[in-house]
């Protein structure tokens, strides 16, 4: 409908070109006299404006929706895509993406009407060209032909270098996003961040500004040599047709300028193709991630499983890979976890405590073995609804603004920041979080607020206790932890503070990727451990 307004649009200026033509023509004939010209004026000028104004309203509502749409497709595709190939693509890429490739999707789009208007103004003036003379004009289609395939051929050269821009461009997202997130770490040192800024940042953008320069320099000169061709056209009209057969300097002079009048839409539409090349581009962009992420896990039921018994992990296995090389491997483990029962899971730093973590909760997938839940093999057909037994906050968790799948209760919610002390990190009344200036510690009680405000039936704390205050560990150890566990919750918590080993169920320690020991409750693996964290408490007490 755009494309149409617009094409409509085009005739209706050469309408009012035509107009005034035949008004300058009637008032040299007879001064005075325009009889129903000044009305038909008025009515092509609204019509211009009526058909140019519909057709950019069309258009924006068309590329805006659009884009909304390509957003929405790809939120929803890395909504269900599976957490290791998030990882893998990695964030910068997906923003890159969202910004700046729907962006140059609609911005292609959203010039689209003139370029209709442009073309059916192209359109008209050849036909009347063909009036005032057949060969002329199929002479002048042939030169224009001539140089949109020249400024076209420029295009495909220019491609190689434009496509390595955009690649150049999702590295320079990269860089950008370090030097946000590590602002501090910069300031704090100022070799670092020369080194950064010299080293890194500087030469990624300076890919992308070469690539650049490469390929809009080659799409520069095309235009340029693609329009050269008209103006070859209007030479050999002045120069060579009058020596080939006699022509009227009128002819000559309406012809020449209808020529040049043409090089305007001309223009326009060679000047729309870089825009909509690198649309082209950034399309292909937008379909490699979405094939790279295109692996869609079946979703949930909307019933939430509020109780199980048990969660069994046999034999189970994961690999991390990194640039297509084992990085590190998990297990093989087995585990169980009861129902009310606390389980907490020890070990040194990359032993692959957070990995079990997300293997048990269902993020990855395990490479070998099984995972059963009250008996039943979690598989791609349940493990969505696996996955809603949790509430976790791992050490890297992202907070929401508001309480997000959550009915408010006004007790649970005084009772919570009550206890974990943020009552004026909440607005009790609309259940927003205050998250302006959150000390890492208040971030994670805020976090622990949304989990026990979840209310699954089993929560996972990777490391909570770890950023909080000595009197806030006790609460989290002797009020919080025992707490779910009266309510009937199973914790599992990844925890270094084994001081506290003795308020588990279960204690598991991990070493590269192997489990140390899986003693159930009474073992005396599960006494040492005790006495040992015993020992220590007791020795630190008396210290
Ligand atoms: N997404 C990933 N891709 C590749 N390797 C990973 C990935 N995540 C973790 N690893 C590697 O797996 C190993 C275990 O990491 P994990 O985070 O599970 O350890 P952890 O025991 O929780 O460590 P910490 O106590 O330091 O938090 C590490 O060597 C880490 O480098």
């Amino acid at each position: 409908m755009s494309a149409v307004l617009g094409a409509i649009s085009g005739v209706a200026s050469l309408t009012l070109i035509t107009l005034i033509h035949l008004a300058l023509t009637r008032s040299a004939e007879s001064p005075g006299d325009q009889g129903w010209l000044p009305l038909a004026f008025a009515g092509a000028c609204f019509f211009v404006l009526f058909t140019q104004v519909t057709s950019n309203v069309v258009l924006v509502r068309l590329s805006q929706a659009t884009a909304a749409r390509l957003r929405y497709e790809l939120c929803s595709k890395i909504i269900v895509a599976p957490l290791p190939t998030l990882e893998s693509v990695g964030q910068y890429r997906l923003l890159a993406t969202l910004n700046n490739d729907v962006g140059s999707i609609t911005a292609a789009l959203a010039s689209f009407p003139s370029v209709c208007a442009n073309a059916m103004v192209l359109v008209c003036g050849l036909i009347y060209l063909a009036t005032l003379s057949l060969p002329l004009a199929a002479g002048t289609i042939l030169m224009a032909a001539l140089g949109v395939a020249m400024f076209l051929g420029g295009l495909r050269i220019a491609d190689k270098s434009l496509r390595q821009a955009r690649e150049d461009q999702d590295e320079v997202v990269k860089q950008l996003r370090a030097m946000v997130h590590g602002i501090k770490e910069l300031k704090g040192n100022t070799t670092r961040c020369l080194d950064f800024v010299y080293e890194v940042l500087l030469p990624a953008d300076s890919r992308m500004r070469h690539s650049l320069i490469r390929g809009q320099s080659i799409q520069g000169f095309s235009h340029s040599w693609g329009r050269l061709f008209l103006f070859i056209g209007i030479g050999l009209l002045l120069f060579v047709w009058p020596r080939l057969a006699t022509v009227s300097t009128a002819t000559l002079t309406g012809y020449t300028l209808t020529i040049l009048y043409l090089t305007y839409p001309l223009d326009g539409i060679l000047g729309w193709l870089p825009a909509y090349h690198s649309a082209s581009i950034s399309i292909n962009k937008i379909e490699a991630l979405g094939l790279m992420i295109d692996q869609p896990e079946r979703q949930s039921s909307a019933a939430l499983p509020n109780r199980f018994r048990s969660i069994h992990l046999q034999d189970i296995t994961y690999q991390h890979q990194s640039h297509g090389e084992l990085n590190f491997e998990l297990g093989p483990i087995d585990l169980q976890l009861k129902a009310g029962e606390v389980t907490f899971i020890a070990g040194g730093n990359g032993s692959g405590k957070t990995t079990l973590a997300k293997v048990l909760t269902g993020l990855y997938l395990p490479a070998t073995g099984s995972i059963t839940w009250d008996g039943r093999e979690i598989s791609d057909r349940n493990r969505n609804d696996f996955r809603q037994l949790f509430s976790t906050v791992f050490v890297e968790g992202h907070l929401f603004d508001r309480l997000l799948g959550i009915e408010l209760q006004q007790d649970r919610l005084q009772h919570w920041t009550k206890l974990l002390g943020i009552e004026d990190k909440v607005d009790l009344e609309t259940g927003r979080l205050h998250q302006h200036k959150l000390s890492r510690g208040q971030h994670k009680r805020l976090a622990l607020l949304v989990a026990a405000l979840d209310d699954r039936p089993i929560f996972v704390f990777d490391e909570w206790a770890a950023e909080q205050d000595p009197g806030f560990k006790q609460t989290f150890y002797h009020e919080i932890v025992p707490e779910l566990k009266r309510c009937g919750k199973t914790v599992l918590a990844i925890t270094h503070d084994d001081r506290f080993f003795d308020l588990a169920d279960q204690v598991v320690k991990l070493v590269d990727g192997k489990l140390l020991e899986t003693p159930s409750e009474n073992t005396p693996a599960n006494q040492d451990i005790r006495q040992l964290s015993l020992h220590t408490e007791t020795s630190r007490r008396a210290a």
